[in-house]
């Protein structure tokens, strides 16, 4: 790995931890139990979103936080300050421990997964896999929210349409708005409105204009110049109207573009627009000839708004230039698409300006999930979704609940029962086999005890539900698909870490692999995942060890 593998956000250190896991430390260290050998996996229990399926996302920065993970002098001076009483000794151990002492396995990042699975294996001495809990989860938590957020938009948007994130000013905080650009991205998403995260991330940047630019203008006295360049050579039969001229006095290769939308405006009809937002679009369009996108809705979307793009759009296709589209930003955005498809149509259609039916139309203001079903339930003329708060936010639910527990102690299985059934933890260092049915589609994730059971093609195959043992079913894999893989062996790199756009590329084929009802939005199919009969074995065997029997008096 390069040199640079290393967090990029500064925050990201050993002290970025709850209290709790040094304390325990401690203990452990005073306890002589510091060194034993564990294994702590990372789950969470429900998928979010009333989904049935997540992304896992955040891998590469747990990582990247592990292969750096050590305690520095100053670190040290300032956790005896939260520790006065600890013995000295205690931060010379510290000072010893590094992310060297792990062993990471992991599900690879960008896989669709489901409740239960082990996302993240931590084998260590038994302090320092303690240590690591909070950050780990830190690190993975929001990405995997963020990136299964996106991944639905999409798959309710559609895979026609263009998705822009727009939520950097309606994020929680820079840290939660550079993620969120990120993992948006990774699941599904074109493009981001964010500067840094395009500059850090390589990522595709995007932006429009605010409401703000189209205040700013009143009158065409304010435009510093009317002129314009045309892309192609132009001849004076073409021009608007038998009235209008080219402008002068203007240098040889410009002409006066002002003069040429207004005629363009009386040609098409649209006199009564307001005048004001007019003049805005012009100069943009003079900052941008060939990036013209115009935020409609400022006025009145349909006389005026869209009415002012076409004339600024039909003088800038005049003179050879490309527009992009209008932005849609309130009202009924079903109602409003269709009828500026239809307007930008017929004005390309009676004007001969055939290149302007290319126009795309961008819808923003507050979209969701559900919002997007709705449109399509509708019917509707959005080519492109710019969406901010409800992405960011992830307002749907606001936190994925992954948790980290020890599964493992000197070779000893573990478990932490619960009054909830559903909710004790399962024991033992575990892999996951993806088993795929005749259809090409995954059917069943199995558990199994990691290095001891090996599902067979073609075998059949005894899966039973992990808190529920009368639940159980025969599964006759067509292929299976081993889910945990090493990623670093006391302090070796063992497989090599993705880029963003390999694992972007991953996120868009993987989701393809469970069936379409598991994804559906409303009452999705819940995906099965089950234990293996030895691990369920192993847990029964615990459970009647571990759980204690009342006397009833
Ligand atoms: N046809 C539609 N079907 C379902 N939801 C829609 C439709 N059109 C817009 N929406 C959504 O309805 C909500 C409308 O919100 P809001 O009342 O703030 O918008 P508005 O009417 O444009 O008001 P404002 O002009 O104050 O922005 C948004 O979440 C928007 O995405
Ligand atoms: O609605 P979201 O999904 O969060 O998408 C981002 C919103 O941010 C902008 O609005 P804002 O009112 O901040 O500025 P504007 O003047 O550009 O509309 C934009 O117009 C969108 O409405
Ligand atoms: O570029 C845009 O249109 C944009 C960017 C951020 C937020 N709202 C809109
Ligand atoms: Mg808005």
């Amino acid at each position: 790995m390069p040199e640079d593998y290393k967090c990029r956000n500064t925050l990201v250190d050993s002290l970025l931890t709850d209290l709790y896991q040094i304390t325990m430390a401690y203990a452990y260290w005073k306890n002589g139990c510091a060194h034993k050998h564990s294994v702590f996996e990372a789950f969470f229990r429900k998928n979010p979103f009333k989904g049935e399926f997540t992304i896992f996302a955040g891998l590469d920065e747990v990582m990247r936080f592990i292969s750096d993970f050590k305690f520095t002098k100053e670190q040290l001076d300032f956790l005896k300050t939260l520790l006065p009483h600890a013995e000295d000794e205690f931060f010379e151990y510290l000072s010893t421990v590094s992310g060297k002492d792990l062993s990471i396995y992991a599900i690879d990042e960008g896989t669709i997964v489901f409740p239960r699975l082990p996302l993240i294996r931590v084998e260590g001495p038994l302090a320092v896999a303690q240590l690591v809990e909070t950050t780990i989860l830190n690190l993975i938590n929001f990405p995997s929210l963020i990136t299964t957020n996106a991944a639905r938009l999409r798959l309710a948007a559609g895979a026609d349409k263009t998705l822009l994130e727009f939520g950097l000013r309606r994020a929680q905080g820079p840290d939660g708005a550079c993620s969120a650009s990120k993992y948006s991205y990774l699941g599904g998403f074109d493009a981001t409105s964010n500067v840094q995260v395009a500059k850090l991330d390589g990522i595709k940047c995007s932006g429009t204009h605010a409401h703000s630019f189209i205040l700013a203008y009143s009158c065409v006295d304010e435009l510093k110049t009317r002129k314009m360049k045309p892309k192609v050579k132009l001849s004076e039969e073409k021009l608007p109207s038998p009235s209008s001229s080219l402008g002068s006095p203007c240098k040889e290769d410009e002409v006066d573009f002002v003069d040429l939308v207004f005629s363009m405006r009386e040609k098409l009809g649209f006199e009564h627009t307001n005048t004001s937002e007019l003049v805005a679009f012009i100069a943009y369009a003079q900052a941008f000839p060939d990036g013209f996108l115009a935020l409609v809705d400022t006025y009145n979307t349909l006389t005026s708004g869209v009415p002012n793009y076409l004339c600024v759009a039909c003088a800038l296709s005049f003179l050879g230039y490309q527009p992009i589209g209008v932005r849609l930003d309130s009202g009924d955005l079903a109602y409003l698409s269709k009828a500026s498809r239809a307007l930008i149509d017929n004005i390309a259609d009676k004007f001969d300006f055939p290149k302007l039916r290319l126009s795309k139309i961008v819808a923003s203001n507050d979209i969701s999930e559900e919002v997007l079903h709705s449109l399509n339930g509708q019917g509707h003329a959005i080519d492109v979704f710019g969406i901010g708060t409800k992405l960011v936010t992830c307002s749907g639910q606001p936190a994925l609940g992954c948790v980290y527990k020890l599964v493992e102690i000197e070779g000893k299985p573990r478990i932490k029962l619960s009054q909830v059934r559903s909710k004790m933890t399962l024991p033992c260092s575990k892999q996951v086999y993806r088993l795929c049915g005749k259809k090409g589609t995954a059917v069943l994730d199995l558990m199994g005890v990691e290095d001891k059971e090996f599902p067979k093609v073609g075998g059949q195959t005894l899966c039973i539900h992990p808190t529920d043992e009368t639940r159980r079913v025969y599964v006759c894999p067509t292929e299976i698909v081993k889910l945990v893989s090493p990623y670093w062996i006391k302090g070796e790199f063992v497989k090599k870490m993705p880029t963003l756009a390999e694992l972007k590329s991953y996120v868009a084929s993987n989701i393809k692999l469970i069936r379409e009802d598991h994804k559906r939005p409303l009452n999705p199919t819940p995906y099965k995942v089950s234990v293996s009969v030895e691990l369920h074995g192993i847990i029964r065997d615990l459970w009647i060890q571990e759980s204690p029997v009342s006397t009833l008096e």
